[in-house]
């Protein structure tokens, strides 16, 4: 296609799409102004920490002048955010991490023309209140407490409210509190995409099942290990001295000290593995999958790939190839020694929310805290996650109104 009939093509797909937005719109401007008349010109405005730039803390801005969340399409639901959990992606993203892959998220032909991501939000669990749901929203109600995991191309959780589509969103457990609740999301559902979509586990296919988390103190270990313990597989964990009772005590069948001296070597003298999750990345790969038992269809699952910082450094469509590349490589070098090299990543889900709060009230899981900051805390609280060594969550309170 030629670069004048590529860019009038550009032009009318612009032109439709901008029709078809404003046309789904036209009936959310009357209940989104009824929102905004009913609940007083206040509430077109709301309190949130927000970037105006990528650094470092500095560029955390309180304001009580961000834009308050519309719903755009009619699966959308708004809440008023109780408790929003920290995890290293919001470290990442303050410093830019994914914005080439999140601004392709946003807006993917660049339709809406959003331009910038700023004034952006972080924080990307929330638990909290449904205050309004769009016309489409059949499984929630107002009033409804809720929880979720917010995916990194939508505005966060450090705010008054959020807005998200209901399959995001998920009724949160009774048996713990809106604090409690913001620790468990984003970890829960990036462990279950990893082991349960990528790793093929399941409730029914876990009994005496070896398993191998490297680096287990931390958000997404700490839930891994519960929910792994839940359906019956044995769970070796690495983690440094200093937390082998903490990870014990959250079920963990046996406790490597990655500090005592060559990991590889103290993990080899084990009996090999069923499936490894990676948490920790670099030189990991070169020597865990030689853990794993050949011929079995065991699988290495890396939640450490270099997708997002392919397409930030090379854009969208050289990072996608040159990602393609690298994992097909690594997949076939792997396949031929007999075992399965795979990426994991995060993947929003109100449905695996769901199952996971069925275990949260059953007693198998519990939030893991480690620390609690309240809404003026934010800096602190990012200061808490960006020095490393997490033994369970950093939560940050918003509002009182949640137990
Ligand atoms: N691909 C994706 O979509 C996602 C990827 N991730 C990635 O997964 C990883 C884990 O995330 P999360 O659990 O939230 O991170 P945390 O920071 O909560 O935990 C990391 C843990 O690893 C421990 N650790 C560090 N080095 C080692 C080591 N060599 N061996 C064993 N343990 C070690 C740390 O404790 P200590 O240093 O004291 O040992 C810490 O407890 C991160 O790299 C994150 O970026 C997370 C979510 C989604």
């Amino acid at each position: 296609m030629s670069c004048v009939r590529y860019l009038m093509h550009r032009r009318l797909l612009r032109h439709l799409s901008k029709s078809v937005c404003e046309h789904r719109l036209h009936g959310w401007q009357r209940n989104q102004s009824r929102l905004i008349r009913t609940s007083s010109k206040a509430m077109t405005i709301m309190p949130a920490w927000v970037i105006d730039q990528y650094g470092n803390n500095d560029v955390l801005r309180f304001t009580n002048n961000a834009s308050f969340p519309i719903i755009n399409y009619p699966n959308e639901v708004i809440i008023k955010v109780f408790a929003a959990g920290l995890n290293p992606l919001d470290v990442s993203m303050r410093g830019g991490y994914g914005s080439a892959t999140m601004a392709m998220k946003r807006d993917p032909l660049n339709i809406k023309q959003t331009g910038s991501e700023f004034p952006l939000i972080l924080g990307r669990d929330v638990s909290g209140v449904i205050m309004e749901c769009g016309l489409d929203v059949k499984y929630f109600r107002e009033r409804d407490e809720v929880w979720a995991a917010i995916p990194p191309w939508k505005q966060g959780s450090l705010a008054e409210f959020v807005v998200l589509s209901a399959n995001e969103i998920s009724h949160k457990p009774k048996s713990i509190s809106h604090t409690q609740a913001a620790a468990i999301p984003y970890v829960a559902t990036t462990a279950w995409s990893a082991l349960v979509n990528t790793g093929g586990l399941s409730k029914d296919n876990c009994a005496n099942k070896r398993i191998l988390i490297l680096g287990g103190s931390g958000g997404v270990g700490t839930f891994a290990i519960q929910m792994l313990k839940a359906w019956g597989a044995h769970v070796t964990v690495t983690c440094s001295h200093n937390a082998e009772q903490f990870v014990k005590g959250l079920g963990a069948d046996h406790v490597v000290d990655y500090t005592a001296g060559p990991v590889e070597e103290l993990l080899s003298a084990l009996e090999k593995f069923d499936l490894v999750l990676d948490n920790i990345g670099g030189d990991t790969e070169q020597w865990a999958l030689g853990l794993l038992k050949p011929w079995t269809g065991a699988k290495y699952v890396t939640l450490v790939t270099p997708f997002l910082r392919n397409t930030d450094q090379l854009g969208v469509a050289d990072g996608m190839l040159q990602t393609a590349a690298t994992v097909a490589t690594k997949v076939i070098k792997h396949l031929v020694k007999g075992v399965h090299y795979r990426w994991g990543f995060f993947a929003p889900s109100g449905p695996a929310l769901d199952e996971i709060g069925k275990m949260v009230d059953a007693g198998q899981i519990r939030a893991v805290v480690e620390e609690m900051f309240s809404f003026s805390q934010v800096p602190q609280a990012f200061n808490k996650v960006e020095k490393g060594h997490a033994r369970g969550k950093t939560v940050v309170e918003i509002s009182k109104g949640g137990s």
